[in-house]
């Protein structure tokens, strides 16, 4: 059982200010061979929302949602962005912390949102004299609690634009190489996402969903999971679907990516074709999920992810198209 003294949310982390808008990017594609093009168009969508990433405050209001249902101090660390998983890390050593639970603001396995998350924590952990142990917390795509979050923010979305509504469920894209790479067998970053979306459309009373992608990013030349978002909608209006539900069910709050690539992008392109769309929210602060973050502290001890785990070659995404 849990027998933590601590727990600390280990997410992301985004700017807030708009000059800290570049460093920050920079620090997310460090090594990772993703067009300056690229780079200095999502610049823009940080600068569009006057240079503050939605994703801290999210974060802050997850931590104080948590305080008031775990019995033990509650910290915050990330990995591209103030605070520093590492500093975090050593004020919790500070405190005398020996043993914390560690949740990642990510559902599902794959490198980006797994892996990566344990390498920040050995990082960190080994950065800091005396560092607590972290035991990271078990991934979450299926749990009841994630599910019933996302169930009631699905309904409420169908609610708004009718319950004839398509349900088209959204994860992050991610290179084919690293989707293969995912899980101890592969393939499991798209099996994850698609087993959560069928356990929400089924509480929603169908069985009949789309699972698409978004925020492409990398050099082009490099095949990532199709099809986007955008692309669907044009799809789907020409079989003559009228309405959408889309429902974030790759992330846990309202990042970013949601806003810009879901509320700007894909929502302009339903007008653009008059598809009636509403997004359904992301899991945030729902009791359910909060509970849910208990539940998983009060649960065995995880066994850790199997050294080869959700590991891409050299631990980063391929840089260079595969030939033949
Ligand atoms: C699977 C996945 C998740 C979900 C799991 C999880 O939540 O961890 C996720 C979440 C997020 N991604 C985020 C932001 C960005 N992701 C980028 C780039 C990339 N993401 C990737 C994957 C994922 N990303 C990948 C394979 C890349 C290519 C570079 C690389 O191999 O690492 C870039 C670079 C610019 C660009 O888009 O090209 C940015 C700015 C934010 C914060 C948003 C905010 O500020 O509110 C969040 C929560
Ligand atoms: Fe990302």
């Amino acid at each position: 059982m849990g027998n933590y003294d601590a727990l600390v949310v280990v997410s992301f982390g985004g700017p807030e200010r708009p000059e800290d808008v570049l460093p920050f990017l920079e620090n997310v594609v460090r090594g990772r061979g993703v067009p300056r093009e690229r780079l200095l168009a999502v610049e823009a969508h940080y600068q569009r929302f006057g240079g503050v990433s939605p994703i801290n405050q999210q974060c802050r209001e997850l931590v104080a949602a948590l305080e008031g249902v775990v019995d033990v101090p509650v910290y915050w660390g990330n990995r591209n962005w103030h605070p520093y998983l590492t500093d975090t890390v050593r004020q919790m050593a500070a405190d005398g912390v020996r043993r914390a639970a560690a949740f990642a603001t990510a559902a599902t396995s794959s490198y980006s949102s797994c892996r990566q998350y344990i390498e920040d924590i050995a990082r960190a952990t080994r950065e800091v004299q005396d560092a607590p142990r972290l035991v990271k917390l078990p991934h979450f795509y299926d749990h009841p609690g994630f599910i019933a979050a996302m169930t009631d923010r699905t309904r409420a979305a169908l609610d708004e634009v009718g319950e004839d509504a398509r349900l088209v469920f959204t994860a992050h894209s991610v290179p084919l190489s690293m989707a293969a790479k995912s899980g101890p067998r592969g393939g499991a970053y798209e099996a994850e996402l698609r087993a959560a979306s069928a356990l929400v459309a089924q509480a929603c009373g169908t069985g009949d969903f789309d699972l698409v992608w978004q925020s492409r990013s990398g050099p082009p030349q490099v095949p990532w999971l199709e099809p986007d978002v955008c692309d669907h909608l044009e799809e789907l209006h020409a079989q003559g679907t009228e309405a959408v539900v889309l429902v974030p069910i790759g992330f846990v709050s309202d990042h970013m990516e949601v806003r810009y690539d879901l509320d700007l992008e894909a929502a302009a392109k339903a007008a653009e074709l008059g598809l009636r769309l509403a997004r359904a929210g992301t899991a945030g602060t729902h009791p359910r999920f909060v509970s849910m973050i208990k539940e998983l502290m009060d649960g065995p001890e995880p066994v850790p992810c199997p050294v080869d785990c959700c590991v891409i070659g050299s631990g980063r995404p391929a840089r260079t198209p595969p030939t033949g």
